[in-house]
């Protein structure tokens, strides 16, 4: 198992005219949880499907669970994705959805842990319904249980506990929170600060692409102007902060001195 399980170098992508991700460089500890946040539109999302070999960066590099992410082939064994909107099958019941992956993966037989993970997310009871018929929060809890069941090294999520009901988002806050015990790496995405706060070792802000801060929560929150009584979110703010040029103000990067 290497060190890093996520090491970006001078990642860049660019739309035409627009830099959605502008010289990222990210060192990710194996068995961490890493927060990936920033406003809307900052590119968290271009940034998790290039480490994830859904699209190429313009220039840069990176490896995932050691891995380049120009091999795709090797990636795909070792990373599971969510991406905000899981790609299901609305055909297919909740279990064939599963059972499906399980052969993508050439897993052979995970039917007992299929049904643990169903039984753990409250689906058992709807598994052999289709998934045509599930609500937002049901479909997110199969592209979870889908992306974990090869137990990869590294598990990328955007916005996992979005659409979920407290209880169920509780569920994938301990779910996370257990795959990291189990040295799993997770980067996680999300606008839901307190879980950012609950779960990761370690934040990075993205904004207009770039990394405008980096620390642990409890460093970026020191951070925070009104350091007494700042909270994530106060941090959030300030690090995101446009000055009058529109430009993020680069306060709170650092190595936290
Ligand atoms: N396929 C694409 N073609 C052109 N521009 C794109 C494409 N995908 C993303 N962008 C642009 O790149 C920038 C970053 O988008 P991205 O989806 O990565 O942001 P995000 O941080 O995930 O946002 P959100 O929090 O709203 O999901 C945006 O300006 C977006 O319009």
């Amino acid at each position: 198992m290497t060190e890093h399980a996520i090491v970006a170098d001078g990642l860049t992508k660019r739309y035409a005219e627009e830099l959605a991700v502008d010289d990222l460089s990210l060192s990710i500890s194996t068995g961490s949880v890493y927060g990936f946040l920033g406003p809307n539109g900052a590119g968290k999302t271009t940034t998790m499907r290039m480490l994830t070999t859904l699209t190429m960066p313009t220039s840069g590099s990176a490896t995932v669970a050691g891995v380049d992410i120009t091999d795709r082939p090797a990636i795909t064994e070792r990373i599971g994705y969510l991406p905000a909107d899981p790609p299901v099958f609305d055909e297919l019941t909740g279990r064939e959805q599963l059972q499906y992956v399980a052969r993508l993966h050439e897993l052979g037989n995970v039917d007992a842990r299929i049904e643990e993970l169903l039984a753990r997310f409250d689906l058992a009871d709807a598994a052999d319904r289709r998934i045509a018929g599930y609500s937002t929060g049901m479909c997110k809890k199969v592209g979870v249980i889908g992306a974990i069941l090869h137990e990869p090294e590294v598990v990328l999520m955007d916005e996992p506990t979005s659409g979920l009901d407290p209880r169920a988002a509780r569920t994938m806050r301990d779910t996370l929170a257990d795959l990291a015990e189990r040295d799993m790496t997770v980067f996680l995405s999300t606008h839901i600060l307190p879980v950012v706060d609950e779960l990761a070792d370690t934040v990075g802000v993205i904004d207009d692409g770039r990394l405008v801060a980096e620390g642990t929560p409890a460093e970026l929150k020191r951070r925070a102007e009104s350091a007494e009584s700042a909270d994530l979110e106060t941090a959030f703010l300030e690090v995101t902060r446009k000055d009058e040029a529109g430009a993020a103000e680069p306060a709170g990067m650092g190595n936290g001195e």
